[in-house]
């Protein structure tokens, strides 16, 4: 193959060009995209070449559940790869709805960074030190249901934007605390401004969380981003997202899911699912093998559901 030209008919882009990553401009999918440029090249010697993409997500002011959920991340990316104006890009795996799309290749899960959501307060604050009413902002209906569940007295504002927008609105005093993901932090170099890490024990974190997704339609170039793939962190995050799907919880839901590795054989799945106050909340776990992540996920998704989670998500309270 080596010295065909890339324009002969062949959709492989040629090892002469470099490949292009489609990114969100943001700084937080400027970072991701970075990094995973950076190991490519590492890993393959390829050039790599950053394109923006501007999604209706980035734009709109709406609240996400307005303009359709995450996917609107996500669906412009998908849109320049189909339309050939992009090689491949890279999701928060978190943010990719669970229905896989038709044509494209999840090439490489990458190796998780910290699952863990952490608290930014103002003061140095952590959660328990909180005044009574105080202000915490998320736009996470998990991460307002179980916020509540510790701390009912809290006031939760609903905000969304940036992980640095959020950070922001403590800086400037319009909120006591934000809780955002510590792996968003971490990227952006700002993780010594977490006041509090929670631990999976305390606040579950979303299926997905930690973890970057490679997506592209050209199988030879799916072969050759499979080398950043970490097949842990995929069987992890296939158990708790097939999780997700059998919950049919939509990214409205306040919905955790969490697989570590007991051993390499072994993976540990918990799932929690509450109201949106937090009044109500299930939470269980089950082992399963490392081979079949789906059939765990779909056991701890039935369990729950046997224990009543459908009625739980419907509640809205
Ligand atoms: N919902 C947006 C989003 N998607 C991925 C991350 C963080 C990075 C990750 O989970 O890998 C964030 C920010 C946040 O949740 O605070």
């Amino acid at each position: 193959m080596s010295g065909s030209p890339a324009d002969e008919g062949s959709p492989a882009p040629g090892p002469e060009r470099a490949l292009r990553l489609g990114t969100r401009a943001s700084t937080l999918a400027l970072a991701q995209s970075g990094m995973v440029a950076e190991a490519l090249t590492a890993a393959t010697g390829r050039a790599v070449e950053l394109v923006h993409v501007t999604t209706y997500g980035d734009t709109s002011r709406e609240a996400l559940s307005v303009i359709g959920g995450t996917g609107v991340f996500v669906n412009a990316l998908r849109e320049a790869i189909y339309a050939g104006d992009v090689d491949f890009a890279v999701h928060s795996l978190k943010d990719l709805p669970t229905a896989a799309p038709e044509g494209l290749h999840l090439a490489a899960i990458t190796e998780r960074a910290a699952v863990n959501d952490a608290l930014v307060a103002r003061d140095g604050l952590k959660l328990a030190d909180l005044p009574a009413g105080a202000k915490v902002g998320t736009g996470a209906a998990r991460r307002m249901a179980l916020l509540k569940m510790i701390r009912p007295d809290l006031e939760i504002v609903p905000i969304r934007g940036n992980v640095d927008t959020r950070v922001n609105h403590v800086r400037s005093g319009d909120l006591d605390a934000v809780v955002v993901a510590l792996a968003g932090l971490q990227r952006l170099g700002r993780a010594e401004e977490a006041t509090e890490v929670f631990g999976p024990d305390v606040i579950l974190p979303s299926p997905g969380q930690g973890a970057l997704a490679v997506e592209c339609k050209d199988p030879e170039l799916a072969e050759l981003l499979a080398v950043l793939d970490s097949p842990l962190t995929r069987a992890a995050v296939v158990a708790e997202r097939t999780m997700l799907a059998v919950l049919e919880a939509g990214c409205s839901a306040p919905v955790g899911g969490h697989a570590i590795a007991l051993d390499d054989n072994v993976l540990s799945l918990t799932g929690v699912v509450a109201t949106v106050s937090g009044s109500r909340g299930l939470r269980l776990s089950h082992a399963g093998a490392v081979s079949e992540p789906e059939a765990l996920g779909r056991r701890v998704a039935q369990a729950l559901l046997a224990d009543g989670a459908a009625e739980l998500m419907e509640a809205g309270a």
